[in-house]
């Protein structure tokens, strides 16, 4: 045998050698990852399935395998084990809607999101800043635009795409086409929020297109739908973003995605360029929508000498505008279209709202404020019940309280333990809401004491520190839209049932089954004076 072929053989025993150590160091450290996980742990104590203390993979099976099905497991666990459950190495879920305002705390208690759960591939956004310290001037910077008084400010340009939105159902009357609602509402929502974002002039106008496109709906479908993939390997999106025009031919659904990115950061270079080429740094300087309109919030976030270079970044604020058009239009426009088919598919309820539309709305060719339409009851029911049943979020939200331990029953749960709810369950549960899968505006026809008990379990959007910043606007868009299409057309569910309505999927925010976002209406008629 050569000497060749001798130090071959050695080498390759040598090799062989290191790769059983390799081998069995990583079956000692993974076997004593999992003992310490099972047994160890201060999270060993509470109940749960062992394998899903042993090891996060669990709830990737769900997700990934099982077509995003985790929460209603969750639910399945609840009832075996009870109301504290173990659902991760990390991590308890807790089902008891009178636990909510423990764990999603108000000012004056700290709470913490978890990292790993808030990557949506965006890490400069708000949404995922996990640490406190930043993200409550992050926060604050931006809820001055979301404010009650600065929706109320922003009505006319609602306004002004709401009468384009109407346009569309105009044109469609005792035609053959039917418009989807998904398709407008996306539309109006993204139209308003992008020209609050960056400007009429610079926002999106998918309203002044000849037909209601999906486009900006395909984009949050497929954006959502990777969420939940994003989570557990975000290193495919990171892989995906080298890649772009590879990843879109294998996956095509990345390319809206991809192109949604691109046009969110034109705007957001657009804006940023116009501040530059300024040179003016006084916030008195930035340009209103129209003289009678609020400032619109980039600009005038660039131009506020209070808000430090570091967060006028380009990434930054490309991060944190894409996530505030994905969080304001994907939630609402889903809140909208399935109100509206709801209010379609119970002739009672659409009987009742209409009657009350046409008094308080003599001429229906107008749009009334949001003051008077908050006044009236039945609308504000059927809004009620439209947040409730949709429950759109059907992601739980993780927290920890880093400085205090939570008590839970007989439980102590550790300071700076990851402990999630579901507002899904809540607005689910029979105990609150008889008959929780029927639309039942009338629920909400209460005395104010009693009616103040039900609305604290009206949570459609979180709460607390870290909740939904664009809830007024949430409830402005719900208030105007329902008011003009109920007030004003005559309309018809078009090939539409249940299922095009209901969750299937837990997409962080839900989606039905795939393909199944379709609520289509015919347009019988409009209503003249
Ligand atoms: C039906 C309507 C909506 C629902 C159901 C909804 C739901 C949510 C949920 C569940 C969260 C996460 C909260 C948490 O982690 O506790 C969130 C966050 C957020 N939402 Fe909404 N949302 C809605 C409308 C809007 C609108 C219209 C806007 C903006 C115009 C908006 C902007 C945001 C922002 C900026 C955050 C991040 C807050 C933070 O991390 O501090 N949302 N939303």
């Amino acid at each position: 045998m050569s000497s060749i072929m001798y130090a071959a053989i050695y080498y390759g025993q040598q090799n062989l050698h290191y790769l059983l150590f390799i081998f069995l160091a990583g079956v000692i450290y993974v076997g004593a990852t999992v003992f310490y996980r099972l047994y160890l742990s201060p999270l060993s104590k509470f109940p749960g399935p062992k394998i899903a203390a042993a090891t996060r993979l669990y709830e990737t099976y769900f997700q990934l395998l099982r077509g995003g099905t985790f929460t209603w497991h969750i639910e399945t666990l609840h009832d075996q084990y009870g109301p504290v459950v173990r659902i991760s190495p990390w991590e308890i879920h807790v089902k008891d809607p009178d636990f909510y305002h423990v764990l999603y705390a108000g000012p004056g208690k700290h709470r913490n999101k978890d990292p790993w759960f808030s990557f949506i591939a965006y890490p400069l956004s708000l949404f995922s800043t996990a640490s406190h310290e930043l993200h409550r001037p992050r926060r604050r910077v931006l809820a001055e635009f979301f404010k009650k008084k600065s929706v109320y400010e922003l009505e006319p340009l609602i306004k002004d795409n709401l009468r384009k939105l109407c346009h569309h159902f105009s044109t469609v009357i005792s035609g053959s086409t039917v418009i989807e609602l998904h398709a407008a509402f996306y539309s109006f929502a993204v139209d308003v929020l992008s020209q609050y974002a960056f400007g009429t002039s610079d926002g999106f106008h998918y309203l002044d297109m000849h037909e209601v496109p999906d486009t900006w709906k395909m984009r949050m479908t497929s954006l959502f739908g990777f969420c939940r993939i994003n989570r557990h390997f975000p290193m495919l999106v990171v892989g995906a973003r080298l890649i772009p025009t590879l990843a879109a031919w294998f996956v095509p659904p990345l390319a809206h995605v991809f192109q949604m990115e691109k046009d969110v950061k034109k705007c957001v270079h657009r804006v940023r360029q116009s501040y530059r080429q300024s040179g003016d740094k006084q916030s008195s300087n930035v340009p209103e929508l129209e003289s009678h309109l609020p400032k619109t919030i980039y600009p005038s976030i660039l131009a506020n000498p209070d808000v430090p270079e570091s967060e006028k970044e380009l990434r930054r604020l490309e991060d944190d505008a894409i996530f505030l058009l994905m969080a304001g239009t994907d939630a609402p426009g889903q809140v909208l279209a399935i109100t509206a088919f709801h209010v379609l598919n119970n002739p009672r309820v659409l009987q009742r709202l209409r009657e009350e539309l046409s008094s308080a709305i003599p001429d229906p060719s107008t749009l009334p404020d949001l003051v008077d339409l908050e006044r009236l009851p039945y609308l504000s029911a059927v809004i009620k019940e439209g947040f409730r049943l949709s429950s759109v979020v059907t992601t739980r939200l993780p927290r920890s309280a880093p400085d205090e331990d939570l008590y839970y029953g007989d439980w102590i749960i550790p300071a700076g333990t990851f402990v999630s709810m579901s507002t899904y369950f809540i607005l689910r549960d029979p105990n609150i809401f008889p008959q929780p899968s029927k639309f039942i505006p009338e629920r909400w026809e209460l005395c104010p004491t009693e009616l103040q008990r039900l609305e604290k379990y009206l949570l459609p959007a979180s709460k607390g520190t870290l909740g939904c910043l664009g809830q007024n606007l949430a409830w402005a868009w719900m208030y105007h839209v329902l008011a003009a299409l109920f007030r004003r057309f005559e309309m018809k569910l078009y090939q539409t049932e249940e299922r095009h309505a209901e969750m299937a999927r837990d997409n962080f925010i839900g989606q039905t089954e795939a393909g199944m976002n379709n609520i289509k209406v015919t347009v019988l008629e409009e209503c003249s004076l």
